[in-house]
Parts: C-alpha cells; sequence; structure tokens
C-alpha cells in the first residue's frame, strides 16, 4: 500500500473539550505550525464560555462554533479533550461527519473503554487513541500553556487496525509540540495509569477526606505541613474528571487498590506489634525508590523546574525578586512564602515553566547574592 503520510496536509485541527489539556495543546501546535487553523466545539454556546472567547482574542483559536456540522467535517485531525465519558458520546455523530482521511484522537486518561467504543463502532481506520502523560490539579483554558507538553512523554496507543500513516502523521505532530510520542497498548496502558496515577488520586482524595472528618477543631487544617500538602495536591483535581476515569478503569483500578489495602494492613501489623524492621525497611526501600525517579526528566511524575531562596518575610522582599527575573526575561509559574520548619525563616519557593528559565534564575539571584536552594 502506499504510504500517504508525504501526501498528508494539515490544515485543520479541531477540539472537543476546550480546557487545561485541549487550549495546552492548542496553544503549543500554534506555536510552532501558525499556519494550521485550529477550531473548536464549544458544548455551551449560549452565552459562550468564556475560554473560549478568551482563545479566540489570544489568537490560539480561529473559528468557534456550537454546532459540529459546522468546520468539522474539513478537520484533518480532531482531539477530544473532554472527561473520558464525554469523549465517548460524540464518537457517533463524529462517525456521520468527519471525512474517511481524518484523524481521530482523544487525550483521554483511560483507554481500554476508548478502543472498545472505536471498535463497535467500526471507526478502528480513523482513530489513534492518545495520552499525554503531564498535567496538572488546575483546569480550563486559563491554566493552559504551551510548555505543559514539553518534554512530556505521549502516549499512543495504536492498534492492528490503525492505518500506519496515520499513527506518522500524530507521532510527528507530537514530537513538534516537544513531547515525547511511546508506543503502548490500551490494557497496558490503563494497568500502568491504574497503579502510577488512577489510585494516587484516591489515596490523595481519601486522604484529605480523612482529616476533613476528624479536623473537629480545625487544628489539623492550621497546622497541616509540607508532607501532607505535598501527597495531597492532586485532591485538588476536577472531580467530574475523576469519577469519569474511576468509572471507566474500575476493575483495573480495583485491583491495585486491593494490594495496596493489603500492604497498608501489614503496615497497621507492624505498629501494633512494634515490629522495628519491618517499619524501618518500609520506608527504606520507599525512600530508595523514590529517590531513584528523575524529577527533571520527562516521567510519570509532574516535571519540576523550582528553587527556594532565603529572604527576609517583609513586605516587598517577593516583589524585588519578581522585578529582577522579571527584568531579565524569567518567567514565573508560580510564587509563594514557605513556612515549616525545614526552612527555619521565610523562605520563597519560585517555580518556572523549563529548566532553562530555574538555571538562568540560580545564576542571576546567586550573583544578587540570595542564597538559592535546589532540592
Ligand atoms: N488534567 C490533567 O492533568 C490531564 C487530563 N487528561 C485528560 O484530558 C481530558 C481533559 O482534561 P482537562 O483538560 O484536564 O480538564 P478541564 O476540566 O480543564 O477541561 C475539560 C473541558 O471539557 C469541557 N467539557 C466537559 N464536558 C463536555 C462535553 N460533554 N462536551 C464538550 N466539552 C465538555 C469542559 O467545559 C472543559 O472545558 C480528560 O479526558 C482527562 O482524562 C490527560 C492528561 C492529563
Ligand atoms: O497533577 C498531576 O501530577 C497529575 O497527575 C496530572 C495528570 C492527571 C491525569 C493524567 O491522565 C495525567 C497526568
Amino acid at each position: 500500500m502506499k504510504d500517504q503520510n508525504s501526501d498528508f496536509k494539515i490544515k485543520i485541527i479541531g477540539f472537543i473539550g476546550f480546557g487545561l489539556i485541549g487550549g495546552s495543546i492548542a496553544r503549543a501546535i500554534k506555536k510552532v505550525r501558525p499556519d494550521i487553523s485550529l477550531y473548536a466545539y464549544d458544548y455551551h454556546p449560549n452565552p459562550p464560555s468564556s475560554g473560549y472567547k478568551e482563545a479566540l482574542s489570544d489568537g490560539v483559536l480561529d473559528f468557534v462554533t456550537g454546532n459540529l456540522e459546522e468546520g468539522f467535517p474539513d478537520c484533518d485531525i480532531i482531539f477530544l479533550c473532554a472527561p473520558v465519558l464525554s469523549n465517548i458520546s460524540y464518537l457517533p455523530k463524529l462517525k456521520s461527519i468527519i471525512k474517511p482521511s481524518c484523524i481521530l484522537t482523544d487525550v483521554g486518561s483511560v483507554k481500554g473503554n476508548i478502543h472498545e467504543a472505536i471498535s463497535e463502532l467500526g471507526m478502528d481506520e480513523v482513530f489513534v487513541g492518545g495520552h499525554p502523560m503531564t498535567g496538572s490539579e488546575k483546569t480550563g483554558y486559563r491554566n493552559s500553556y504551551a510548555l505543559l507538553l514539553e518534554n512530556a512523554y505521549y502516549i499512543l496507543t495504536p492498534t492492528d487496525k490503525t492505518p500506519k500513516f496515520k499513527l506518522d502523521v500524530l507521532k510527528k505532530l507530537v514530537e513538534d509540540i516537544g513531547s515525547i510520542p511511546i508506543i503502548l497498548d490500551p490494557k497496558e496502558h490503563d494497568e500502568i495509569t491504574a497503579a502510577i496515577s488512577h489510585l494516587p488520586h484516591i489515596i490523595a482524595a481519601t486522604l484529605v477526606n480523612l482529616i476533613r472528618e476528624s479536623d473537629n477543631s480545625e487544628k489539623m487544617k492550621q497546622l497541616a505541613a509540607g508532607g501532607f500538602k505535598d501527597i495531597t495536591r492532586i485532591a485538588s483535581s476536577s472531580p467530574m474528571m475523576w469519577q469519569n476515569i474511576c468509572l471507566t478503569n474500575a476493575g483495573v483500578i480495583n485491583t491495585i487498590l486491593d494490594r495496596y489495602i493489603e500492604m497498608l494492613k501489614t503496615a497497621s501489623n507492624a505498629l501494633s506489634e512494634l515490629d522495628e524492621d519491618y517499619l524501618y525497611t518500609m520506608f527504606e526501600t520507599a525512600g530508595e525508590f523514590r529517590n531513584s525517579i528523575p524529577n527533571k526528566s520527562a516521567g510519570l511524575i509532574n516535571k519540576v523546574y523550582e528553587i527556594y531562596v532565603d529572604i527576609i518575610d517583609e513586605t516587598g522582599a517577593i516583589a524585588t525578586i519578581a522585578t529582577l527575573l522579571a527584568n531579565n526575561n524569567i518567567s514565573i509559574k508560580n510564587i509563594g512564602i514557605i513556612h515549616n520548619r525545614e526552612f527555619q525563616e521565610g523562605v520563597l519557593h519560585i517555580e518556572f515553566y523549563d529548566e532553562q528559565s530555574e538555571n538562568d534564575a540560580i545564576d542571576l539571584l546567586s550573583r544578587h547574592n540570595y542564597h538559592v536552594y535546589d532540592r
């Protein structure tokens, strides 16, 4: 069969669901391929949601419609970027309107269920499953940014029915936006993500709810320190998105959750028996494995470019540093003072969008006699 890759020109890309991930992908595409027109479907067009209006005025989107029959039949690629159950609900409609050459892809955190629906609908020749392994607990277009995709693994889940040229086109686009494509079988994808992403979100949510239910005097909330915040950041994620993920990968998540409950029971027994060896080894082995996970590379854990700077905790201290960084064209993603026992005085935590900015900031602030920690 002729390789159709060389003939395939991407002129229009459509988005259904346009929040953190859809918005970030659109921004990244606009940056590297400004020649491609980007369309989005606003499923609640009256009144139009603010994200779509903003994206039009930012020049990220070229066209927004409340009717899929407008523009979407012309799309060369369509990204499904809504919660996983909503993505599936669009398949029958899309089947009737897209052109045969269209590449339909999704960014959903679960792959088995959408692949099943695609097969049932006989849409295998248009679909290439996808899942960028990057994101955050934040939602919506206003939190999206192009660099979110940079250096992130981007899983693609072709099957034996996926046309090779469609996989190649999508792979190339994923590389163009700075991500690292990685091919996985949908079933293996769901087993891996159940362990490293879905289970941690359940653990974070239940742990926060445990404290919520126990904290009668609100003292726990007041004193909750770095460790609790580190392990529960993801409890602030979108409830709708995570409800959909749990509903569509329930069996696989339960398998790993049951094993985790067994480990908790073993830890509980070790506590009852004051089993010194077990307790020591539990923390030692976990620490060794955790330390072996690269912090600043594309990985299963969201990459973080952050520094800590000693400051005197007084008005104006943040502004001085923020101005210094801005004057040197270093963009800040997040900034805030941290108070905990690990740091004696106030310490300023600054997060950047990329490694280069982090390195430039360390250099700059050190030259201005700030004490900078890079953990
Ligand atoms: N948040 C994250 O870190 C990651 C999320 N994902 C996947 O990306 C997808 C989108 O998640 P986010 O962008 O984070 O969420 P988000 O909440 O920021 O964006 C979702 C968008 O979908 C829209 N939406 C909701 N129901 C819809 C429907 N029926 N039809 C059309 N649009 C609808 C919402 O209005 C919103 O704009 C989900 O499938 C999620 O599993 C994948 C990787 C990372
Ligand atoms: O915020 C975090 O660390 C995440 O875990 C983000 C995330 C959420 C869902 C995904 O499918 C992939 C990544």
